[in-house]
């Protein structure tokens, strides 16, 4: 439901909101992994997820996600508390975990099966999911048969098929080479803006970071806090700019710089 603000105007609704959320992998509180975060998705947004590794980034996705509770606070999705997990949140990992004995257009399909989709709709949702990652040719292959992108976008279309209302991509493109992650930016780029649909997207990489979100969050070493929130724009131009001006101008250049200090800064904490 959309809210109006102090000014009358629409506020995007709030998809996923965690509260004072922690977490603490064993019983001792004073070891968390994640520590007093406070986080809200709304709808429509790409939010990018930056830190140090070991931070949390991926322990907050699976809080997300439902695979995980938080040790103290809370995480709901459209005000109902997160519990387990659930196809409305769909999950990208770097590794994407096919069935290998399965090929392209059944892989896609296995989730419908699951959700007890007839198999004439399915069908027909798995074929436009893999039209729109552009695996049409490789529909009747075999994980085996395909490039490290080849099958991150089968893990995309396998997730989107589903229509979920938040995509959370845990470094989906860290195992790719430079030119295929490139692409993969543009796909998710297109999907996003197609599907409307709330991502999540972990990186390494500030510079995937903000020429995909429309916030990017710096996270602190372990435990890991929320210390930094930017709200980007240069995904938008980015979309409609092939000549990469947008990723060499000023004003990304000077964003990129700061977010940097602020990971490196956080790194050379964790060395001492
Ligand atoms: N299942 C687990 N049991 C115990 N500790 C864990 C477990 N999973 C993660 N951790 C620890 O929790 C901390 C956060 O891990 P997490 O994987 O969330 O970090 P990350 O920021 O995603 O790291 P990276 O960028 O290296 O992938 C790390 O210190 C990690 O060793």
């Amino acid at each position: 439901m959309m809210a109006v603000d102090g000014q009358g105007r629409l506020e995007k609704a709030v998809v996923i909101a965690l509260k004072d959320v922690s977490l603490s992998y064993n019983s001792n509180r004073d070891d968390n992994a994640l520590e007093h975060i406070d986080l809200t998705l709304t709808e429509g947004e790409f939010v990018c997820l930056l830190g140090p590794s070991g931070c949390g980034k991926s322990t907050l996705l699976k809080i997300i996600a439902g695979f995980i509770s938080p040790t103290a606070g809370t995480a709901v999705m459209d005000g109902e508390p997160i519990n387990g997990a659930d196809w409305h949140r769909g999950v990208v990992f770097q590794q994407p975990p096919l069935y290998p004995w399965l090929n392209v257009m059944e892989n896609v399909m296995f989730g419908l099966k699951m959700r007890n989709i007839p198999v004439h709709e399915s069908h027909r949702l798995a074929e436009e999911y893999i039209d729109k990652v552009g695996l049409r040719e490789f529909r009747h292959s075999k994980p085996y048969e395909l490039s490290g992108g080849m099958k991150q976008r089968v893990a995309i279309a396998r997730s989107l098929v589903n229509k979920p209302r938040v995509l959370l991509m845990d470094e989906p493109f860290g195992a790719l080479d430079a030119l295929t992650r490139e692409q993969m930016q543009t796909l998710v780029r297109n999907i996003w803006w197609d599907s409307k649909c709330t991502i999540l997207f972990i990186t390494h990489d500030v510079d995937e970071a903000l020429s995909l979100g429309t916030r990017v969050i710096v996270m602190s070493k372990r435990p890991g806090r929320i210390l930094r929130e930017l709200n980007t724009e240069f995904t938008y131009k980015i979309s409609g700019d092939n000549s990469n001006r947008t990723r060499y101008s000023d004003q990304f250049l000077e964003l990129r710089e700061e977010v940097l200090n602020l990971i490196n800064r956080q790194e050379l904490m964790y060395q001492v």
